[in-house]
C-alpha cells in the first residue's frame, strides 16, 4: 500500500482484528443458520462482528488519511508538476519490466491519485478495495511461504533438486532472481504448485447460482449458495495418485498431459478468480529463489505431524517449526 510497516504493536492489533474476524465468519461458514441475518443479529456475534468491523476500518482509514496527506504535500511541493508523475514515479505501462529499478506505483497511489478526478471513488470504496487486497494478499502467500519451506526441509531429496537447478541458473553469482530466470526454474516451479496443491490456502470458496444448475443427477436451483471445495479436487486420487504424498514431479509438463484443466485451481478460476495470482507467483519464485540459494531447511522431527486449522483460510495450529542455517557454498 506505499506504507513504511507500521510498528509492532499496531501490527499484532491489526492481526488479532484481522484473526477475530476470520472466526466469525469461519463460524457463519460452519454453522449456516448464522447466515440467517434475524438469527445472527440475535447472537453474541453480532456485537463482537460489529466492534471488529469498526476497529479494522479504523485502521484502514488512517492508513488512507497519512497516504493522502504525502499526497498533499507533494502536490504543493510540485505545483506544476502532475502530483502522479512525481509520487508514482511516473509515465508507467503495462508492459513495462516488473523488475525494472523505476518506481511503480503502490496500489493505494492509484487509487488515490484516480479520486483526484473522479469523486464517485469515495474513502469508503477505497477502503474497501484496500481491506480486500490486504487480507487477499497478506495471509496467502505467508501461508504458502511456509507451507513451501516446511515440504522441502522435510522432504531434503527434493530441495536438493531445487537447489542443484538453482546452482545451474546462478553458479556462484550474487546477482538477485528475477522474472528472466523463471523459464529455467521449473523444479523450483514445480515445488511451489505442489505446496499450492496439497496446502490450498483457499480449500472452500462459495458461489451463489444465477441460474438452474445441473450437477450429475441434481439440479441445483437459482438463487443457492454452493461451496466448492478446492482441498477435494487437489487431493482427488483419480488426479493425484497417492495425493497425500509430496511428489513435485506430477507437475513436470510430461506428468501434465491430460489432467483436467480445473483439477489444479489453487487460485480459483473463471472471472472472479484471484486478480494477484500472477503477483503472488512472481514473488513466491524470487523470494524462495533466494533463500534456497543462500539456506538450508530442515526439520528436527521427520514424524512430528504438522496440524492444519480452519480460519477462513487454512493455517497451521502451531506453526511450522524448521531448523534454518547458512549453505557452506555462499561465494
Ligand atoms: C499464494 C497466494 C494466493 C492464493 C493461494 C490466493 C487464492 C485466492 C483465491 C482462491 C481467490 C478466489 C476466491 C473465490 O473465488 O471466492 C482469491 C481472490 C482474490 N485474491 Fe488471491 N490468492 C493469493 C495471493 C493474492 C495476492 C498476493 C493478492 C493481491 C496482491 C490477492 C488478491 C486477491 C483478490 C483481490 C481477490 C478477490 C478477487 C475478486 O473477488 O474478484 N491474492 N485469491
Amino acid at each position: 500500500m506505499g506504507q513504511k510497516s507500521v510498528n509492532n504493536e499496531k501490527k499484532e492489533k491489526y492481526i488479532d482484528i484481522i484473526e477475530g474476524a476470520s472466526s466469525i465468519v469461519t463460524e457463519r461458514f460452519l454453522k449456516p443458520w448464522l447466515r440467517i441475518k434475524w438469527i445472527f443479529n440475535l447472537s453474541r456475534l453480532r456485537e463482537l462482528s460489529k466492534s471488529y468491523t469498526a476497529a479494522a476500518d479504523a485502521f484502514y482509514y488512517d492508513v488512507i488519511k497519512k497516504r493522502r496527506e504525502l499526497f498533499k504535500q507533494e502536490k504543493e511541493k510540485h505545483s506544476n508538476q502532475s502530483v502522479s508523475d512525481k509520487l508514482l514515479g511516473g509515465g508507467l505501462h503495462q508492459d513495462d519490466n516488473i523488475d525494472a529499478p523505476r518506481v511503480r506505483p503502490a496500489f493505494l497511489d492509484t487509487l488515490l491519485n484516480a479520486s483526484e478526478e473522479n469523486a464517485n471513488l469515495t474513502d469508503k470504496i477505497i477502503k474497501d478495495e484496500v481491506s480486500l487486497f490486504m487480507v487477499a494478499g497478506h495471509e496467502t502467500t505467508a501461508f504458502t511461504f511456509a507451507a513451501f519451506l516446511y515440504l522441502i526441509a522435510k522432504h531434503p531429496e527434493h530441495q536438493q533438486l531445487v537447489v542443484d537447478e538453482l546452482y545451474q541458473v546462478f553458479g556462484d553469482s550474487n546477482r538477485p532472481c528475477t522474472s528472466n530466470d523463471f523459464a529455467q526454474l521449473k523444479y523450483l516451479d514445480c515445488c511451489i504448485k505442489e505446496t499450492l496443491r496439497m496446502y490450498t490456502n483457499g480449500p472452500l470458496i462459495m458461489r451463489s447460482i444465477p441460474e438452474d444448475l445441473k450437477a450429475g443427477n441434481f439440479t441445483l436451483p437459482k438463487g443457492m449458495t454452493v461451496f466448492l471445495n478446492i482441498h477435494a479436487a487437489h487431493h482427488n486420487p483419480d488426479h493425484y495418485p497417492d495425493p497425500e504424498s509430496f511428489k513435485p514431479e506430477r507437475f513436470l509438463p510430461e506428468n501434465s498431459i491430460g489432467r483436467h484443466p480445473y483439477a489444479f485451481v489453487p487460485f480459483s478460476a473463471g472471472p472472479r478468480n484471484c486478480i494477484g495470482q500472477k503477483y503472488a507467483m512472481y514473488e513466491l519464485r524470487v523470494v524462495l529463489a533466494n533463500l534456497l540459494r543462500w539456506f538450508q531447511f530442515s526439520v528436527s522431527d521427520q514424524s512430528a505431524p504438522l496440524e492444519t486449522t480452519m480460519l477462513l483460510m487454512l493455517k497451521f495450529k502451531n506453526g511450522a517449526h524448521l531448523n534454518i542455517s547458512r549453505r557452506s557454498n555462499i561465494p
